[in-house]
């Protein structure tokens, strides 16, 4: 329609080729008439069959603030009559009745000097642009650009690509229903054009040089970003894009349907010509995060809520010291529990998990294995060279029933998790029990008052998860390390997420947890620190905040020559508390009603979830239909 050499505009009506007529007139209009059409009431309607460089009106005195494109195809099949003007060289109709319906209208276009001019106010699904072909198979391109706007950077890191869904403007939210379907489209460029990338993947610690000008994409001033859109990680992801070819004469121009998720996206500067390398820089995204945070508890609430929204927020994994758990009591569970893994493994094994007592017991190697239960995401992370798969879990451990006087309810599930704790007995380790339940009471009263902080966090009561903690289920894990001595066949633990509501974890000082930034697909060591308990967030509480709250991956690669102890506390609540998908936020950043996520399922009981867990990680091997 804009194309410049066979501007219709200059030619003799019987070569018209732009398939629209188009109308200039003041923006103070548009409401109206997309409302009651374009009439001809007191003169005919004017238009003309192509826009002039300059955006000129023929007849108009000032150029015209909005440009409607009319269907010819359209209202010539509905008999609407045109007569041309070639003194004026303008057409003019009086539509059908006097009117032309927005029905025949294919977009209607800002023209206003400024920022919006170009935008789009309408567009209709029967604009050419959104009848082209669909890309599919092998002619789909690796990477897609998208450029953009300081403003818009930091929004897209976290949210992804949105495209205008629904109209926040007070001029287009009336047309929302006309939008639909034109305006869930986020545009976006081939990148062959702009060079460099087709064959190459993008590093994420390097800046590439994009040089876009904003004709290429056009926007009418420079824009500052580009986004590099990896459509085969999509595919690896199993995001499913659609990808439409423009209609018109830019063929480059490719239409994405639907919101482009953050973890296929790395941004990069658009870079000037003449900036010379040493003023370059990178785009980290602010969402990402190269230190896992450590919480003073015994800060003002204000202070520790702000850090503590981070934490959740962003990494999912914090160190909280000032917690008031005393050191006394730490120091003598932990030697209580080295002691208990020196006992000789004929003692050790006389408290196992058995049939009789499935997942409150001793287990040693080979108990439980977590290389295996997260799969694709990890491997990115991990580079290519990370096909070897399922090394073994280089462990033994004693779990212990965190909750010795809940009594779950749920089935079969609540009935092996409530279960009593295994313990030596008291000829043997002194003290064991009375030291492990005063811990364990301890690590209850945390985990609570931490869950009253994110409460408050997620805009709820303090007391709100009180209520799903009456009857909960926790395991209280006392783990065992071994030096690693083939780190192509053992890890500690391998890569997972933990699958409950939050997980305390002490660690000794041999150090080896790593956390997933998986945005950057970095590695980031949780170094030990004195006095200090390790907080996460598992599934559950991930799920139930539509990822508001991040679950984080981690593993322990124990590197030290030394053996490495710690002692998770997870936590989970009643077991037939609902884990509705985003039931429990409705701020933004929580409602995106994306098709990647996963729909809300009854049968997602904690103790479902739980379940789940347990087998995918070769802890639970009977069927449970006892
Ligand atoms: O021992 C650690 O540091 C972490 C253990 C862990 O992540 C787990 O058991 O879920
Ligand atoms: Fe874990």
């Amino acid at each position: 329609m804009l194309s410049k050499q066979l501007s219709a505009f200059s030619a003799p009506p019987r070569y018209r080729n732009s398939g629209a007529f188009v109308h200039g007139t003041k923006f103070r209009n548009f409401a109206s008439i997309m409302e009651q059409g374009l009439k001809a009431a007191k003169s005919e309607i004017y238009m003309v069959d192509d826009v002039r460089p300059d955006g000129r009106v023929p007849g108009l005195k000032q150029a015209p603030e909005i440009l409607i494109f009319i269907d010819e195809d359209k209202a010539r099949k509905e008999h609407m009559h045109f007569e041309y003007d070639a003194r004026e060289g303008t057409w003019k109709t009086r539509g059908i009745d006097g009117v032309i319906r927005p029905w025949f209208f294919q977009k209607v276009i800002d023209q206003r000097r400024g920022r919006g001019r170009g935008n789009i106010l309408f567009q209709s699904k029967e604009d050419p642009l959104m009848q082209a072909g669909k890309l599919l198979g092998p002619v789909r391109p690796r990477y897609l650009l998208h450029a953009t706007y300081w403003e818009n950077v930091a929004g897209i890191l976290t949210e992804g690509i949105v495209p205008a869904k629904n109209p926040l403007s007070d001029i287009r939210k009336p047309f929302k229903d006309l939008l639909q379907g034109a305006e869930s489209h986020v545009y976006t460029m081939r990148s062959t054009d702009l060079g460099c990338l087709e064959s190459k993947v993008v590093p994420q610690s390097e800046v590439v040089s994009f040089i876009v000008d904003k004709e290429q994409v056009g926007l009418d001033r420079q824009p500052d970003a580009i986004f590099v859109i990896d459509t085969s990680k999509a595919e690896k992801m199993g995001i499913d894009l659609e990808m439409v070819q423009s209609g018109d004469d830019r063929e480059d121009n490719i239409y994405v349907r639907g919101r482009i998720p953050a973890e296929i996206l790395t941004a990069q500067p658009n870079i000037p010509r003449n900036l010379p390398d040493t003023l370059k820089a990178k785009i980290v995204d602010p969402k990402s995060f190269e230190q896992i945070p450590i919480i003073d508890l015994a800060l003002s609430e204000a202070e520790v809520i702000k850090k503590l929204t981070y934490s959740c927020e962003v990494v999912g994994f914090m160190q909280v010291v000032g917690h008031g758990v005393p050191l006394e009591l730490q120091e003598k569970a932990l030697d209580l529990q080295k002691r208990f893994f020196q006992l000789s493994q004929e003692k050790k094994d006389k408290l196992r998990l058995r049939e009789e007592s499935l997942v409150r017991g001793y287990f040693g190697r080979g108990g439980e294995d977590l290389d295996q239960v997260l799969e694709k995401q990890v491997d990115e992370a991990n580079g290519k060279d990370s096909i070897q798969k399922s090394r073994k879990d280089c462990k033994e451990a004693l779990d212990m029933n965190g909750v010795p006087w809940a009594k779950p309810k749920g089935g079969f599930i609540g009935e092996i998790f409530g279960q009593p704790s295994q313990m030596p007995s008291e000829e043997e380790l002194p003290g064991f029990r009375e030291v492990m339940e005063q811990y364990a009471l301890e690590m209850f009263k945390l985990s609570k008052r931490l869950l009253e902080l994110m409460a408050l966090i997620l805009g709820k009561p303090r007391d709100f998860f009180h209520q799903f903690l009456d009857q909960p289920v926790a395991t209280h894990r006392l783990l065992h390390y071994w030096p690693i001595k083939d780190f192509n066949l053992e890890i500690g633990v391998g890569e997972h997420t933990d699958y409950g509501l939050l997980t305390i974890l002490k660690q000794d000082m041999v150090g080896g947890l790593q956390v997933l930034n998986a945005k950057d697909g970095v590695w980031v060591h949780c170094c030990p620190v004195e006095n200090a308990f390790v907080i996460n967030l598992g599934d559950m509480i991930g799920r139930w905040t539509a990822h508001r709250f991040k679950s984080t991956v981690h593993r322990v690669v124990t590197t030290s020559d030394k053996d490495r102890y710690s002692v998770p506390f997870f936590l989970e609540p009643n077991l037939d508390t609902v884990i509705a998908y985003g039931g429990l936020c409705s701020g933004p950043g929580s409602s995106s009603e994306s098709k990647f996520d996963p729909p809300s399922r009854e049968e997602d009981t904690a103790g479902a979830i739980l379940e789940r867990f347990y087998r995918a990680s070769g802890q639970l091997r009977t069927s449970g239909d006892k």
